[in-house]
């Protein structure tokens, strides 16, 4: 099923994460509309503030590679229940995605939420509101 294989691309990517202070790996993965998959995993600086999470991680990899819309995500942590994206990676995600987007949260033990952009940032700041 496509969806249990992106969840195992965002499983793949939290492998590289960099997570010596918090030891919290997350992994995600974005569908480009032409199907390819890019992986992200949060990244951690000794000025703390300065992380990138696995979210924004694999959006930004793929905006670099020309693709600046995604018809499917994907994040893994190791959490009790599904994990919860920041605001920062919602609005990230809301800026390439439709609202209607399917984001599948999931963790290390099979519990999987099946979300939407639109639910995770209900009202977003869009480029159309800049006219
Ligand atoms: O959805 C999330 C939530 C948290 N983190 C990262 C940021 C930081 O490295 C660590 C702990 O907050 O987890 C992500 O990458 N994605
Ligand atoms: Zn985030």
């Amino acid at each position: 099923m496509k969806r249990d294989r992106l969840i195992e691309e965002a499983i793949e990517a939290r492998k590289q994460a960099y997570v010596p202070y918090s030891n919290f790996a997350v992994g995600a993965a974005v569908v480009a509309p032409d199907g390819r998959i890019f992986r992200g995993c949060n990244i951690e600086n000794a000025s703390y503030s300065l992380t990138n999470c696995a979210e924004r991680t694999a959006v930004f990899k793929a905006v670099s590679a020309g693709i600046t819309s995604f018809v499917a995500v994907a994040v893994v942590a190791d959490t009790t229940g599904p994990v919860s994206p920041c605001g920062a990676c919602r609005q990230v995600l809301a800026e390439f995605c439709q609202a209607e987007t399917p984001v599948y949260l999931t963790n290390l033990y099979g519990d999987i939420e099946e979300t939407s952009v639109g639910e995770l940032l209900p009202g977003a700041f869009t480029k159309g509101d800049l006219l």
